[in-house]
């Protein structure tokens, strides 16, 4: 399978608009600047979107699930049967990302990219695999070159499904037992960061367990380094099926012009595997939530962004990019709807 597509550059961002839109912000009816943070995210909207209206109304939340081999080492304070099993949970909508999607009126999808699981028997779930799982990175590359390009590819493919549904803003999400095991691997090699710098509880471990996961971690890199040559091969070696479709997607959406909403430390990981991959996608992502994971400031860091909310939230599935989605609409809807001081009568000059 050919990895070909990921050399296509990303759009540009319309900078005639871009130039409109700051404009714009200039004369509507409120001190320039007091709208903070919003300005800015609204003047992007109509950049990557080519018009002074941006809109969301349309989102695609697709979860992408998958299994590591990592779990085998105790990394994570659940066991790797939950990655079917939420599976399972996403298909019934009684996971946390199925509540915020409906909420939303977001459409959500849910595709296997490489579980243990049987979920070709669950309804609603869409079957792409990769493989079973990952392999142990800590013994052996977690993938192989086919894996990989096909794990890239199920990423690809859901944004090209978002984008025939129209979908106006594409929001991934994860699911896989051990992942911030992968997560905190891939950092630690973009970052040439040793893992007691990154690793967090996950899913609950304490300071005993998390010291020992980032030991396993470290161990794995040692084995690994010769061949951690560029992000692809570090992706490949101890990435994950889900963090490969997530980099798919990313570089996907920015070749399409389709902005994205990025989730929590497991997803940033994956952005930044697809900024080192093509920087110009840098331009099409904005970053939802803060994670409580330690990792997550290096991350944003390297990415040079900001998370717009920090509720405390490590959960995952993309739920903290949804959580932050209602502030990406009203700064859309500000800019769009807001009246300028000419059309209000409002005197525009300072005392
Ligand atoms: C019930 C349940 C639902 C979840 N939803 C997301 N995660 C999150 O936790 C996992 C990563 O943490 P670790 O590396 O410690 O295993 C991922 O599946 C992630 O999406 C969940 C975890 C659990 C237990
Ligand atoms: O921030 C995340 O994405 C995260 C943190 C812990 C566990 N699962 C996901």
């Amino acid at each position: 399978m050919s990895m070909q597509w990921l050399e296509t550059p990303a759009q540009p961002i319309d900078q005639a608009m871009l130039a409109a839109a700051l404009a714009r912000q200039g004369q509507l009816t409120k001190p320039p600047g007091s709208l903070g943070c919003l300005e800015e995210i609204a003047v992007r909207l109509a950049a990557m979107q080519g018009t002074q209206q941006p809109s969301l109304e349309r989102v695609r939340i697709t979860v992408f699930a998958a299994d590591h081999g990592i779990a085998d080492e105790g990394v994570s304070a659940f066991p790797q049967a939950v990655t079917g099993q939420m599976i399972a949970n996403f298909a019934h909508g009684g996971a946390a990302i199925s509540v915020l999607a409906r909420n939303l009126g977001a459409s959500l999808e849910v595709v296997d990219v490489g579980s243990k699981a049987d979920s070709a028997a669950m309804l609603g779930v869409i079957v792409n695999k990769a493989g079973e799982g990952t392999a142990n990175f800590r013994r052996q590359p977690a993938m192989s070159e086919n894996q990989l390009a096909a794990a890239l590819q199920v990423g690809r493919d859901a944004v090209i499904q978002a984008l025939k549904d129209d979908a106006q803003l594409f929001i991934g999400g994860e699911m896989g037992i051990a992942n911030t095991s992968a997560a905190t691997a891939v950092a630690c090699a973009l970052l040439e960061r040793s893992a007691h710098d990154i690793a967090g509880p996950g899913t609950g471990l304490d300071a005993t367990g998390v010291s020992r996961k980032a030991q396993i971690i470290d161990d794995a890199l040692a084995l690994h380094r010769p061949a951690l040559t560029s992000p692809l091969e570090i992706l490949r070696h101890v990435g994950g099926f889900e963090i490969a479709a997530l980099c798919g997607a990313y570089i996907a959406s920015a070749q399409a012009g389709l902005p994205v909403l990025v989730d929590g430390f497991i997803a940033s990981s994956a952005a930044l595997l697809a900024l080192r991959i093509r920087p110009d996608v840098a331009d099409w992502l904005f970053f939802g939530h803060a994670s409580a994971e330690p990792g997550y400031v290096h991350l944003m860091q390297a990415l040079d962004a900001r998370p717009l909310v920090n509720l405390d939230m490590r959960l995952g599935e993309g739920s903290g990019a949804a959580v932050a989605l209602p502030i990406l609409r009203l700064a859309a809807a500000l800019h769009g709807q807001m009246a300028t001081f000419a059309e209000a009568g409002v005197s525009a000059k300072r005392a």
